[in-house]
């Protein structure tokens, strides 16, 4: 059985008070399973951003419960918040930032030796990440030597390096052309079947939001279920 690898329960999130006061979450429930891969639509400002920072750890909320892998984490301090995070969760972004000065394969190694595997390993896995994502033969490249597509799947490659148990990505395909997001968002999907995680993408685009096992969006402060 797969097992629900991130859980939102009841989650509230409202910024500023008073007239200022914007309120986002409102008993926001969402549960992703492993291998599960979730698409996350919805109008600009409803949210999503806000609903992947509370996802990763990165924001907290005002209520409610966020659980990783089973562990609750409306009890933990900073410390052990950026822990969880730094083992759980893997972060996708619109930009790659990859490194420029280093080579795919050391971009995506990087992570993994900061923590604590040796060169050998880091790169073994690596290789079998760029692999998964069909972007093995440009290894030895540097960022600027890579198409769009090749470097978010560099970038894709790096977030799973450490073996997340959870893959948020904002926009990951935000900068491609139509069918470069086809190419980034199925090496993607590969990914997280072949190896479980569980990933939320927050997507304008519908065509990819449909390729999803699941579609979801924002309304009135809950994340419902969505068809397009
Ligand atoms: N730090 C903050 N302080 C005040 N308001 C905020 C803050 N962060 C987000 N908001 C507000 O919360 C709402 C949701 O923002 P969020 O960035 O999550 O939306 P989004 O759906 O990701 O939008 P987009 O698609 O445009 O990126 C917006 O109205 C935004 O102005």
């Amino acid at each position: 059985m797969n097992e629900a690898h991130l859980v939102l329960r009841d989650v509230h999130r409202h910024y500023g008070e008073g007239d200022k006061l914007v309120r986002v979450l409102e008993a926001a429930n969402l549960t992703v399973l492993s291998g599960e891969l979730v698409a996350l639509v919805a109008p600009s400002g409803a949210g999503k951003s806000t609903l992947l920072h509370l996802s990763g750890l990165l924001e907290s909320p005002q209520s409610g419960e966020i659980e990783i892998i089973g562990t609750k984490t409306s009890k933990l301090g900073d410390r052990g918040r950026t822990q969880l995070r730094r083992s759980t969760v893997g972060y996708v972004y619109q930009f790659h930032h990859l490194l420029p000065e280093f080579t795919a394969l050391e971009n995506v190694s990087m992570p993994q030796l900061i923590a604590g595997k040796s060169q050998q390993e880091a790169d073994i896995r690596s290789l079998e990440l760029l692999e998964i994502l069909g972007v093995a033969p440009r290894a030895s490249h540097r960022p600027a030597e890579l198409s769009g597509g090749e470097q978010q799947r560099i970038a894709i490659a790096r977030a799973a390096a450490n073996r997340p148990r959870v893959i948020l990505a904002d926009e990951p395909t935000g900068n491609l052309d139509p069918e470069t997001s086809d190419l980034v968002f199925e090496a993607l999907k590969t990914l997280i079947k072949e190896e479980g995680a569980a990933a939320l993408i927050a997507t304008h685009n519908h065509d990819l939001a449909r390729r999803a096992d699941r579609i979801v969006t924002l309304k009135g402060g809950l994340v419902v279920d969505h068809d397009l």
